[in-house]
């Protein structure tokens, strides 16, 4: 676990590829106007993990992601992607980083006009060169890989429901095949069975591809399931990272509260543990967490909408 007083440099410090730090923010201030929203902010995301971005509401989640992603402006820091400083990278370099990097945004953002064909082809079409029938065949390929049934290409945004958009949203994100992938709250409006579904998805897409998942979430669920690591937004900066089981111990109100708060519910650690990659966690003994009791009680609501210890 780092926290913001002993934070690592990005590479080397541990074992193996697995470690490598595909992204690296260090040092990033984001402000708009006077309102600074990331205050030298430092972040590793390392290849192959499913990172956990959590935070309370507004502290600036989503604006990180889009800083890394080069859709708001940073004041000062640094921004590393795939081992370049984004600051230094002309705009044949920036498209080659950017054709590498794939987003679901919290609506999915699917064009309502153009089916779910067509809204996958639309990276293909930005950035590839590709023949009609090529396109046709790639896009068939994502909506076969997301889990939809073939008959979706032909389908409206409209005509989806909340988990099929999710899906469609994600094939178009995966359509250029990329390293990473950025998430922003991919379950938010599933329903538990729905949101378990795509998890399940993601963790395959993860163990089966290799695909790095950085994904800002309020679903504890997700987090408990899927995600290797767990990053905390807090007064400005990365409060603290670490497994789920290392933030359970991490002594603050705000993430005490988030995953041991009022509404607090039992979370099967095991059946987390089946489905996180067994080379990322150890997995604990059967039937005890780390803090030595059965399950852990956590809570789903009362996170995020807590006032983290400022
Ligand atoms: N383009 C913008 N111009 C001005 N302020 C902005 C802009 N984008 C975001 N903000 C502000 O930055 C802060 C952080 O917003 P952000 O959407 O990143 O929060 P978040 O942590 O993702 O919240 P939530 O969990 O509710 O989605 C908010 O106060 C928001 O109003």
């Amino acid at each position: 676990m780092t926290s913001k007083d002993n934070r690592q440099p990005s590479q080397g410090t541990d074992a193996g590829a697995a470690q490598e730090a595909v992204i690296s923010v260090r040092d990033v201030t984001v402000a708009f106007g006077r309102n600074v929203i990331l205050d030298k902010l430092d972040l590793d995301i390392r290849r192959g993990e499913v990172l956990g971005f959590i935070g309370p509401s507004g502290s600036g989640k989503s604006v990180l992601m889009r800083t890394i992603l080069g859709l708001n402006q940073k004041k000062s820091g640094l921004i590393d992607i795939f081992g370049q400083d984004v600051d230094k990278v002309n705009e044949r370099q920036k498209m080659a980083i950017d054709m590498r990097m794939g987003v679901l945004f919290q609506q999915g953002a699917l064009f309502s006009s153009l089916t779910v064909l067509e809204n996958i082809q639309v990276p293909m079409r930005e950035y590839l060169d590709l023949s009609p029938k090529l396109m046709n065949e790639l896009a068939r390929l994502k909506i076969d890989l997301v889990g939809l049934k073939p008959d979706t290409a032909e389908k409206y945004p409209s005509e989806l429901s909340g988990g099929m958009i999710k899906r469609a949203a994600l094939a178009r994100a995966l359509a250029l095949d990329p390293e990473v992938v950025f998430l922003d709250e991919p379950t938010s409006g599933l329903d538990p069975i729905g949101a378990a579904d795509f998890d399940d998805l993601i963790a395959n897409l993860r163990d089966t591809m290799g695909l790095t998942v950085y994904m800002v979430t309020h679903d504890l669920d997700s987090l408990f399931a899927i995600c290797d690591r767990i990053a905390v937004l807090g007064q400005k900066k990365v409060l603290v990272d670490g497994t789920v089981e290392e933030l359970l111990k991490f002594d603050d109100p705000w993430v005490q509260t988030y995953f041991n708060g009022k509404r607090a519910r039992q979370i099967d650690m095991n059946a987390a543990n089946r489905r996180r990659k067994s080379s990322a966690i150890p997995v604990e003994k059967k039937g005890t967490d780390l803090s030595g009791t059965e399950n852990q009680n956590t809570n789903l609501d009362a996170g995020p909408d807590t006032e983290l210890n400022q």
